[in-house]
């Protein structure tokens, strides 16, 4: 009879600490039972990590289990792992049975993310014993100070628990305490104890593995006389453990419950692979043996006591003297065991979250490969890819993906940035909600609209513009049209293209008290009255909004015909996926569920328990947060295939409002023309967006060269239009990633509001006096006047020229800033042109990075960053007379003169806070652009 089979006959049951597909399903574990006496398996984090990571075992299972439907990680782990388990317990079975319920046992670990909260120990021990639903399972819940009560708890319950990480005599008495309490307790509920196992898995070889290179530490200083006691404490502390449970279950009170059938709670030898190749093999087999024990020993272990153990009985009652004083000698040399094995419980804590975060990403990697999801490749020097290394190792150690998905506002300023994460779970909500889209998309359709019109500003309407531009017009459906802008002349031309009696429009705005939408609705509202008339007009409106709102009242009272609602805590840069994004989706007749599946792999990709290198929002937003902290590369520059480029827009929203507060910040440039490598400063991060079978050779190349000129590059490739949700997704995960690592709240906007209020009080002044004062031009020619605040003009001198004064204003750019036109004219064709040539010739000669913002509409995306970001902006705003202004309808105000009351409120905030800011004023819009080309390009030759 081998060695290990012996075992039996000195009541110690050896058990197998291992466990893989192969094993199971091969019949190696078979063979194990019948040929050695093996009475049972246990399994932790790292076992896994090795099993499904790094065999070929699971493969197969992985692809069949994402064939139907998309999984996590953590799910797919769940899934692979519970199979094995139970798989393992059936074999298992025939010793649980024969040996009356003491052995048979496979036990399966918590998820040691939970170690440190008894509640969600004690939910997770629930739930796994469910999922695997056989006798013979122990769930694994490790001796940390929230553990134990979890543990009586469980054991109260009647489940088998294998206690997992005990290192101290006195957690071990804790642990054994608790058991017999909670045995107590399942008895008083009626409960039979005889079904209820348990075992106190008692680390060993982690013990001798730490004293002993304190005890060398000690040797190597002089103290020669210690060397005796190395490779021995962990043993004595054994022996001393095993002495604690004779007296522990013995006495009256666990006669009592005996009497009743109950087992005692067996300790179990744990870590007995040695650490220390020097040590014999079988070292913490031999030493250990006795009755009434279990030791679970890895392959290599069991294979070597077979070959060559000896075997001992009642080896561990034996010199319990001199275990004891092998412990006295160690606290007299200054080892404090005390403090030795608490810290090996929060190691041993660490080392398991650090297996699983091993494996949760290696089942992250193989899902990434065969689901569908845009892939994105990052090159970067070497000096931030190591700096990005450090702060994953940070996340990962912290747990922080884990923590945002569960809304800790300690990720961030700890402010109230739990109230705004409603967007992490609106995929998976509107998904299951979809029908109510798909009956109102056939409403529209039925409805004969030609035209869909959305009035909003900011988050309320970028999004809906990407949808509509990337997705382009669905034939049989609406065509769609975006107003964002007070410009009379931009809404005259929009007027224009419309048939009103075949034209719907959503009002869309979250708080809806945003003044432009409110004040859209009102034009269009006195239009479609003069059109339809007044019982049939708000059979053309529709509201989306948050629930509340004085914009649903509005609605409900006038009748529109759809109102829906927003999600309170999604801020508007995140209502994208909510049904700000999916109204008017679904009314221009996308497919939004298949656009909801497409992005819930993104969303699944990014989930809590992907690990920080594997989860592609928080990559990217390390990245980028990074970058812009330890790098200054704070320009994240945006380019992007034809078909898609208008993801910029919306992602200069998502970004600008976001991080840039509080002097610092990210600063989003869409749509900057490419240029030579040389004019790029080191202050740059670029996002290159390729959408399959729309690469444009010319970015390509460009984008390559920029890489090789050393400047940070993320390559995305978007896989088709409908796979932009996932863009939506990844960015907003890699924003509030960012946000956390430059230390901002990125879901407020304060500076935002600080401009509204100016504004509020110019157009309130307009209502009662019908005007407000002008400040005098400092110069003035040609149609084009130069306004500029004390302090600028100061700073510009006195000159006779629009030239100079642009040449000395942009002068005031250097590296590291950035130029920013705000345009408050019509955003169209030609003046784009215009204003790129601009901005163009201004980075080239400049060496700054650029951006271009037709007002009001960019006061509510990067506004917030050129005003509370940091004060790196160089800007240049423009204003021109109306041709031809609108009235308001209800108000005493016109929509010039609110446009114009915008670009003065947004002027004063950004002069407040002391940026360097010129305004030039056009009589006429179109000459006055040609004289400023001109005159930036004398400026500039
Ligand atoms: O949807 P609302 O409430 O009209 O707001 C529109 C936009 O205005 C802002 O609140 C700030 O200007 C944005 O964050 C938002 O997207
Ligand atoms: O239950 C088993 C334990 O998790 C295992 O024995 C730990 O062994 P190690 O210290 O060799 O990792």
């Amino acid at each position: 009879m081998n060695a290990l089979k012996q075992l039996a006959e000195t009541g110690q049951a050896p058990w197998l600490d291992f466990v893989q597909r192969h094993l199971i399903q091969q019949g190696d574990l078979k063979t194990l039972i019948e040929r050695d006496g093996l009475k049972g398996v246990t399994s932790n984090p790292s076992i896994f990590e090795k099993a499904i990571a790094g065999s070929k075992d699971y493969g197969d299972d992985l692809a069949a289990f994402l064939k139907h439907a998309d999984h996590g990680p953590m799910a797919i782990y769940e899934h692979l792992a519970i199979a094995d388990i139970k798989e393992a317990a059936d074999v298992l079975l025939p010793v649980f049975k024969e040996t009356k319920g003491r052995d048979g046992f496979i036990s399966l670990e918590v998820s040691p993310y939970l170690a440190n909260d008894t509640e969600a120990t004690i939910a997770e021990a629930r739930r796994l014993w469910k999922a695997v639903g056989k006798p013979n399972l122990m769930v694994k819940v490790p001796a940390t100070t929230a553990g134990i009560p979890a543990i009586r708890t469980l054991i109260g319950e009647g489940l088998s628990i294998n206690v997992t990480l005990l290192f101290a005599v006195p957690v071990y008495e804790e642990v054994a305490k608790a058991y017999i309490a909670g045995l107590e307790h399942f008895a008083g509920q009626g409960g039979d104890v005889s079904k209820v196992a348990s075992v106190a898995s008692f680390f060993v070889s982690r013990i001798d593995n730490v004293i002993d290179k304190q005890l060398q530490a000690k040797i190597d200083a002089g103290d020669t006389a210690l060397k005796p006691l190395l490779g021995k404490a962990a043993i004595a502390n054994a022996k001393v453990a095993y002495e604690r449970y004779k007296k522990l279950f013995s006495g009256k009170a666990w006669d009592a419950l005996a009497a009743k059938g109950a087992h005692t709670q067996r300790l179990l030898w744990a870590s007995t692979s040695v650490k220390n190749p020097t040590y014999p093999d079988t070292l913490y087999v031999e030493t250990l043996i006795g009755r009434d024990t279990v030791n679970t020993m890895p392959p290599a272990t069991m294979d070597a006591f077979r070959d060559h153990g000896k075997v001992v009985p009642d080896a561990v009652e034996q010199d319990l003297a001199g275990g004891r004083a092998i412990l006295k000698s160690l606290e007299k040399s200054g080892i404090s065991l005390e403090k030795v094995t608490a810290d090996l419980v929060v190691d041993g804590v660490k080392q398991f979250a650090d297996a699983f975060d091993k494996l949760l990403g290696a089942v992250a990697e193989k899902r990434a490969a065969s689901v569908s999801v845009n892939k994105a490749t990052v090159e970067t020097d070497d000096a931030l890819k190591s700096a990005i290394a450090a702060e994953q190792k940070q996340w990962l150690a912290e747990g922080k993906i884990r923590k945002l998905w569960e809304g800790d506002k300690s990720v961030w300023t700890g402010k109230d940035e739990d109230h705004w994460l409603g967007w992490l779970d609106i995929v998976r909500h509107e998904h299951d909600h979809v029908g109510t889209l798909a009956r109102f998309a056939e409403a529209v359709k039925s409805g004969g609209f030609a035209h869909l019109v959305l009035l909003g500003m900011g988050g309320s309407s970028l999004g809906p513009e990407v949808l509509a531009k990337s997705f382009g017009h669905h034939a049989g459906w609406p065509r769609f049209h975006m107003l964002d802008s007070t410009d009379p002349a931009q809404i005259r031309t929009l007027e224009r293209t419309l048939d009103l009696k075949k034209t719907m429009f959503i009002v869309s705005s979250k708080s809806g008290s945003t003044l432009e939408p409110n004040i859209f609705l009102a034009y269009f509202k006195a239009r479609m009255i003069e059109t339809v008339g007044d019982a049939h007009w708000a059979e053309h409106f529709i509201a989306v909004t948050d629930p509340g709102s004085a914009l649903e009242a509005e609605a409900r009272k006038d009748r529109f015909a759809h109102i829906f609602h927003g999600v309170k805590s999604i801020g508007g840069r995140y209502s994208v996926l909510s049904k700000f994004g999916l109204v008017p989706a679904a009314a221009m007749g996308i497919d939004v569920a298949r656009f909801l599946e497409i992005t819930a792999h993104m969303v699944t990709g990014c989930g809590a328990n992907v690990p920080v290198d594997q989860n592609p929002g928080a990559e990217l937003g390390l990245l980028l947060g990074i970058a812009a902290k330890q790098f200054k590369r704070d320009k994240v520059t945006i380019i992007a295939s034809p078909k898609i480029a208008d993801l910029g827009a919306w992602l200069e929203q998502l970004i600008a409002e976001s991080t840039g507060k509080q002097g610092h910040g990210l600063i989003p440039l869409d749509s900057e023309p490419l240029g030579d490598v040389s004019v790029y400063g080191k202050d740059r991060v670029f996002a290159y967006l390729v959408l399959d079978g729309n690469e444009q050779k010319a970015q390509s190349v460009h984008v390559a060269a920029l890489a090789k000129a050393g400047h940070p590059v993320v390559r995305i490739a978007v896989r088709d239009v409908a796979h932009i949700g996932q863009e939506f997704f990844r960015w907003e995960i890699a924003t509030a990633v960012a946000g956390a690592i430059i230390g901002i709240n990125p879901f407020d906007q304060p500076d935002v509001e600080a401009s509204k209020i100016k504004t509020r009080a110019l157009t309130d002044a307009y209502e009662k006096s019908g005007g407000v004062a002008q400040n005098e031009p400092v110069f003035r020619a040609n149609g084009v006047a130069i306004h500029a605040d004390a302090k600028n003009a100061e700073a510009l001198g006195r000159h006779n020229s629009l030239a100079t004064y642009l040449a000395k204003h942009f002068g005031r750019a250097h590296a590291g800033d950035y130029i920013a036109i705000l345009a408050y004219i019509e955003r169209n064709e030609a003046h784009g042109k215009a204003l790129e040539a601009i901005r163009t010739r201004l980075r080239d000669a400049r060496k700054v990075a650029t951006c271009l913002g037709f007002g009001p509409r960019f006061l509510h995306s990067t506004g917030q960053a050129y005003k509370g970001g940091p004060n790196s902006g160089v800007f240049l705003q423009i204003t021109a007379d109306d041709a031809h202004d609108l009235p308001v309808p209800g108000h005493s105000y016109s929509f010039g003169q609110v446009k114009a009351a915008q670009a003065q409120g947004d002027l004063s905030v950004l002069v407040e806070r002391g940026r360097r800011v010129l305004r030039v004023h056009l009589k006429d819009v179109g000459t006055g652009l040609k004289e400023l080309q001109q005159a930036v390009d004398h400026a500039f030759h």
